[in-house]
């Protein structure tokens, strides 16, 4: 089946959207074009009205996703010592620290996770065990920066600016990293996993195992992002807000650890390169006759603010620095 779109009857409570009209493999006839069409216009409702979508059909193999998943869950199940002993220097230059990590004992979010940057980085820190973890990592960074591709050229199109606009503003892949994350079972009294949050991002990739608690805010409604095998979340982030003047929603999730399980995912954040400058695009401003709804920032200047979240976070999730520090209001 191609194309289709689906809203919270879909039973995975998010919308899905079929990415096969997209793929390079896809026959230019008649009849996809109208598939093509179709799925553009599930993009386009995804985008606006909750910012947090499952693709499939998206060209990346199942059998990595699962292996990748497996992999991770074989990783933290090692003891704390062995875990340990691939974190980085945090001396080593890059943004946030490189490697395995837990979050900080008074925490309210409540996880672990291997941070990495794109493989040709030098900040890079690899567990050596499982033997096979570094390659499958490597190989979905590389799987998900093409999706990152693809999906911009799609959002670009959905939102009407010129051909391949999006893909040439943001071709610097330098910024981007990934998240390989575990979430400990929920304790009686206590099941935070993420606390509610925008991703400060263009775009965000999360590819979820089986367990569940992912869930987007729509109209004061906590919507679960329900796992469907083979699939990957679509997050938009802050860049993508901010560009279309709030045509596109940067969407507000969290995640809930689920009873009596671990949960594992994968977060590939598909950045902008520090220096570039951010501002909403004329298309959404003094094209339409709109006024700015963010002032000019540089997109490194962003980041470094909400990495005190991540290294200290704040008690109250009101109290971390968000996309509304630009606003104009
Ligand atoms: O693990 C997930 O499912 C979501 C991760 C996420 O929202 C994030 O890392 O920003
Ligand atoms: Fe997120």
């Amino acid at each position: 089946m191609v194309g289709i779109t689906s809203s919270i009857s879909s039973g995975s409570g998010i919308p899905v959207v079929d990415l096969s009209p997209f793929l390079a493999a896809a026959a230019e006839d008649e009849n996809m074009a109208v598939e093509k069409k179709k799925a553009m216009e599930a993009v386009k409702e995804a985008c606006s009205e909750y910012g947090l979508f499952q693709i499939v059909n998206h060209g990346v193999p199942t059998a990595l996703i699962d292996r990748a998943l497996q992999l991770s869950a074989d990783f933290f199940d090692l003891p704390d010592d062995e875990k340990r002993k691939f974190t980085s220097n945090p001396a080593g230059g890059a943004a946030l620290p490189s490697g395995y990590n837990s979050r900080p004992l008074h925490s309210p979010e409540k996880n672990e996770f291997l941070l990495m940057f794109n493989p040709s980085s030098p900040f890079n820190v690899y567990p050596t065990n499982p033997p096979h973890l570094r390659e499958v990592m490597e190989e979905v960074f590389v799987w998900l920066s093409k999706t990152g591709w693809l999906m911009e050229g799609i959002i670009n199109d959905c939102l009407g600016l010129p051909t391949g606009f999006l893909q040439q503003f943001n071709s610097d892949r330098k910024g981007d990293f990934m998240s390989v994350r575990r979430y400990f079972p929920a304790a009686e009294d206590e099941d935070r996993g993420l606390t509610p949050h925008q991703d400060g991002n263009s775009v965000t990739f999360i590819l979820q195992d089986d367990a569940g608690g992912l869930e987007v805010l729509r109209n004061g409604v906590w919507i679960p992002a329900t796992p469907t095998p083979g699939s990957i979340i679509v997050n938009i982030g802050d860049m993508i807000q901010v560009l279309s003047n709030n045509k596109f929603k940067s969407s507000m999730h969290r995640v809930v650890r689920p009873k009596g399980r671990s949960r594992y995912s994968f977060a590939f954040f598909y950045c902008l390169p520090a220096e570039k400058w951010v501002e909403p695009l004329p298309e959404f401003t003094e094209k339409v006759g709109e006024l700015p709804k963010y002032r000019k920032f540089q997109f490194g200047e962003y980041t470094q603010l909400r990495k005190r979240d991540v290294i200290d976070p704040p008690q109250r999730p009101e109290d971390s620095i968000g996309i509304t520090h630009y606003s104009i209001n």
